[in-house]
C-alpha cells in the first residue's frame, strides 16, 4: 500500500509548515461556514466566486499529483496532514486535536459547526461514524495496536447537536493482530453516539513488521 512516505524534514521545518498551513486551512475552513450561511446579494456571490476561481487556478500551479498521505520524518514524527478528520491542510477536517495516552485511551474536544450538519441543526450520523472511526483507530494506534477498520457498529442513543462536543476511546481487548476498541461521543447532556470496532493490522503490514510470519505473539509499536 503506497501513502507512506518517509522523508527529511527537520523539526523546525515541520514548525514552519504547522505555522503557515495551519491558519491557511483555518482560513478555508472560515470559508465552508461563511459559503454555507451567507445571505449577500447575487452580484456579491458572483464576484467572489470569481475571486475564488483565480485563486483556486494560483493554487493548481504547483500541486501533488495524488493525496497527501501519511508523511514521518527520521525521527519518526508522522503528519497525517491530508487526513479527514485529523489533517492540518484538510479543511473538511473538524480537525480534532487528540490527546492520547499509551494505554490506549485517547480523548478531544471539538466543535462541529453548520458543514456537519445532516437533519436540523444536529450532526449528520456519518460525520459522527467519521470521527468515532477515527477516534477508535487512534485508540488502537496509541496503544501499540494499529490496525484498518475491519468492522464498525454505531449505537446512536440520542441525537447529537452541532456546537462543542467531546469524544474518547479505548482498546476494549486484543488477540494477535486484531484490536477490539470502544468509544463515544458526549454533548454537554452526556453520550450521543457509542461504537464499538475491530481494527486489524492488515497483512501487508504483517509482512513487513513480522518477516517470519509470527504476528499472533508481538504486535508491533506504533509510533506516529
Ligand atoms: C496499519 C495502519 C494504521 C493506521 C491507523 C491510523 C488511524 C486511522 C483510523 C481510521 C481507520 C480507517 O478508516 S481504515 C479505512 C477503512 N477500512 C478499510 O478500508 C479496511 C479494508 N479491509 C482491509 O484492508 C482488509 O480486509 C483487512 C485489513 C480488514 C483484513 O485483511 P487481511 O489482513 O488481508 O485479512 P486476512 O489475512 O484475510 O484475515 C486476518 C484475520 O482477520 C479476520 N478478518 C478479516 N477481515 C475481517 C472483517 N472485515 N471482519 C472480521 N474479521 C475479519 C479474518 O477472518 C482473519 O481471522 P483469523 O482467521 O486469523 O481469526
Amino acid at each position: 500500500m503506497g501513502g507512506f512516505q518517509q522523508d527529511e524534514m527537520t523539526p523546525e521545518q515541520i514548525e514552519h509548515e504547522v505555522g503557515l498551513y495551519g491558519p491557511f486551512t483555518e482560513v478555508v475552513r472560515e470559508l465552508v461556514d461563511a459559503t454555507i450561511r451567507t445571505e449577500v446579494d447575487d452580484d456579491e456571490i458572483r464576484a467572489v466566486q470569481a475571486e475564488l476561481e483565480d485563486i483556486v487556478a494560483r493554487l493548481r500551479r504547483s500541486q501533488l499529483d495524488g493525496p497527501y498521505g501519511v508523511r514521518f520524518n527520521a525521527t519518526g514524527h508522522g503528519r497525517p496532514w491530508g487526513n479527514s478528520v485529523v489533517g492540518l491542510r484538510n479543511a473538511i477536517a473538524p480537525p480534532l486535536a487528540i490527546e492520547r495516552e499509551s494505554t490506549g485511551r485517547v480523548r478531544c474536544e471539538f466543535h462541529l459547526g453548520a458543514a456537519y450538519e445532516g437533519p436540523p441543526s444536529l450532526v449528520h450520523g456519518g460525520v459522527s461514524a467519521l470521527i468515532l472511526d477515527q477516534m477508535l483507530g487512534e485508540a488502537a494506534g496509541a496503544g501499540g495496536r494499529p490496525g484498518m477498520t475491519a468492522t464498525l457498529t454505531l449505537h446512536y442513543r440520542r441525537a447529537t447537536p452541532l456546537g462543542d462536543l467531546r469524544a474518547e476511546a479505548w482498546i476494549e481487548r486484543t488477540e494477535g493482530i486484531k484490536t477490539w476498541a470502544h468509544g463515544r461521543i458526549e454533548d454537554a447532556e452526556g453520550v450521543t453516539v457509542e461504537a464499538e470496532g475491530l481494527f486489524i493490522l492488515p497483512r501487508w503490514a504483517r509482512e513487513l513488521a513480522f518477516p517470519t510470519g509470527d504476528a499472533a505473539e508481538t504486535p508491533p509499536s506504533y509510533a506516529e
